[in-house]
C-alpha cells in the first residue's frame, strides 16, 4: 500500500494518512491546524540559493537528488505539515518539447506563442517517460519524508494557456482573452489539450507517491464568473475528474478569485485555496458545505513586526474557527525577500494557538 492510498478493509491507516494535513483536507478533527506555504522552497532560503548556484531553474527540476533536497529544506527548517514537490508549472510543457525557459526575475518565457490552430501542434501528449525524473524524485522523497505528506502540483489549463498564448508573464492577458472571446472553438481545444497534459502530469506524481495535489490557477482571477464557467471550468473539471479515482485530496488555488470561489469548488476541488482578500468565514459561505479551505494570511504581513504578524494570524484563525477543515497558508506564495525566521515563528504560532 502506498502512503496515499485509503486504508484497505481491515488494514490500519498509515501515519501519513493520519497526518494533520490530510485529516484537515478530509474535514476530520485535527490535533492542530496544519500549516504549509506556497513557494516554501526557494529563494527565501539561503540553503536553497547554495544548492541552486550555477544551475538553471528548469535544469534543477530534472535532477532527482536536487529536487528531493530542495523539497525537504523548508520541512526541516520550518516544521511545516506538508512538503510541496519542487518543480514549476511549465515543467510538463518543457517535457513535451515546448521551446520555453524560466528567466530569472521574469518567469516563464515561450519562444513561439500559441495563437493559431497550427500552433496547437506544439502540444503533444505527455507520457510518464517524459518526466521519469519526477517519479525518481518522488520515490526518494517519500522515503525521506516519513509521515509528512507530499503535495504534487500542476498549473491549471487557464494559467498555462496564459503563458503559452502571451509568450510570457502578462498583466492584462490581452492575447489570451482575444483568443478566448474571438475563437471559442480554438480556445476550447487548447484548454482541452492542456487538461490532458495536466492530468497525465498529476497522475505521474500521485502514482509515484504524492498524497495530495494542488492545481494552481494563479491568474484566473482576471475573469468574470460567467466567462470562467463557460470557457475555463470544463477543462479544470476534466483535470479534477481524471484524478478522482485515486482518492487523494485535490486543492485548487488562484489569486484574486473572490468572485470565483464557488465555481472553483464546483469544478471538483476538495479544498479551495483563498487569497487574503476574502476572510475565510465569508469564503466558506461562497464555497458552500463539503469543502475544506486553505489560506489566507497576506504574504506582505510577514514584512511587519512579530506582534503585527501574530495579530493578523489571530484574525485568520478567528475567521477559520467555524470551518470544518482549515489548512493554514499564505494568500499567495512566499516572497524571495522574506525573513525565513518569520516563517518558522509563524508555523510555531499557528501550532501553539490551535493545539487541541
Ligand atoms: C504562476 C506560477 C509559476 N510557477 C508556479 C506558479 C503557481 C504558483 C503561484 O501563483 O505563485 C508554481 C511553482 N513554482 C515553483 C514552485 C515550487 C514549490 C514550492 O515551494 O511552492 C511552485 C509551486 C518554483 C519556482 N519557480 C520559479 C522560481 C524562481 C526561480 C529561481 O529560483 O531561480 C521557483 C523557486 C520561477 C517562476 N515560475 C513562475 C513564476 C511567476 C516564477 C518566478 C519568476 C521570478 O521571480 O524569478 C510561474
Amino acid at each position: 500500500m502506498s502512503a496515499n492510498d485509503r486504508p484497505a478493509a481491515g488494514q490500519p491507516p498509515t501515519a501519513t494518512y493520519e497526518s494533520a494535513f490530510l485529516k484537515a483536507c478530509r474535514r476530520e478533527p485535527v490535533p492542530h491546524t496544519p500549516v504549509w506555504f506556497m513557494r516554501q522552497a526557494g529563494r527565501s532560503l539561503p540553503e536553497y540559493l547554495k544548492v541552486r548556484e550555477g544551475i538553471p531553474m528548469l535544469e534543477s527540476c530534472t535532477r532527482p537528488e536536487l529536487v528531493a533536497e530542495i523539497t525537504l529544506q523548508p520541512v526541516r527548517r520550518h516544521g511545516v505539515d506538508a512538503a510541496i514537490y519542487f518543480s514549476d508549472i511549465v515543467v510538463p510543457l518543457k517535457a513535451i518539447g515546448v521551446d520555453l525557459d524560466i528567466k530569472p526575475g521574469v518567469g516563464p518565457v515561450v519562444e513561439k506563442p500559441i495563437r493559431t490552430r497550427a500552433d496547437l501542434a506544439q502540444l503533444r501528449d505527455l507520457t510518464p517517460d517524459d518526466v521519469s525524473y519526477v517519479t525518481d524524485a518522488i520515490k526518494l522523497l517519500t522515503a525521506e519524508l516519513g509521515e509528512t505528506p507530499l503535495i504534487g502540483f500542476a498549473g491549471a489549463p487557464f494559467t498555462l494557456a496564459s503563458y503559452l498564448v502571451e509568450g510570457g508573464p502578462s498583466k492584462n492577458h490581452e492575447h489570451t482573452k482575444a483568443l478566448m472571446y474571438g475563437d471559442p472553438q480554438l480556445w476550447a481545444d487548447l484548454l482541452d489539450r492542456l487538461a490532458e497534459i495536466t492530468s497525465a502530469f498529476l497522475k505521474v506524481q500521485i502514482e509515484a507517491g504524492a498524497s495530495a495535489v494542488q492545481l494552481f490557477d494563479s491568474w484566473v482571477g482576471a475573469l468574470a464568473p460567467a466567462d470562467y464557467r463557460r470557457s475555463v471550468m470544463p477543462a479544470s473539471t476534466k483535470v479534477f475528474e481524471s484524478v478522482a479515482g485515486y482518492g487523494v485530496p485535490r486543492i485548487h488555488f488562484g489569486v484574486g478569485t473572490g468572485e470565483l470561489l464557488g465555481l472553483m469548488g464546483e469544478a471538483g476541488a476538495d479544498v479551495v485555496g483563498v487569497d487574503w482578500r476574502v476572510p475565510l468565514d465569508e469564503a466558506a459561505r461562497r464555497v458552500g458545505p463539503g469543502k475544506a479551505l486553505q489560506g489566507n494570511l497576506d504574504p506582505a504581513v510577514l514584512f511587519s513586526s512579530t506582534e503585527a504578524v501574530e495579530a493578523k494570524t489571530r484574525e485568520v484563525l478567528d475567521a477559520a474557527a467555524g470551518l470544518e477543515g482549515h489548512i493554514f497558508n499564505l494568500g499567495h506564495g512566499v516572497l524571495p525577500s522574506m525573513d525565513p525566521d518569520a516563517l518558522t515563528r509563524l508555523v510555531e504560532d499557528v501550532h501553539t494557538r490551535t493545539a487541541r
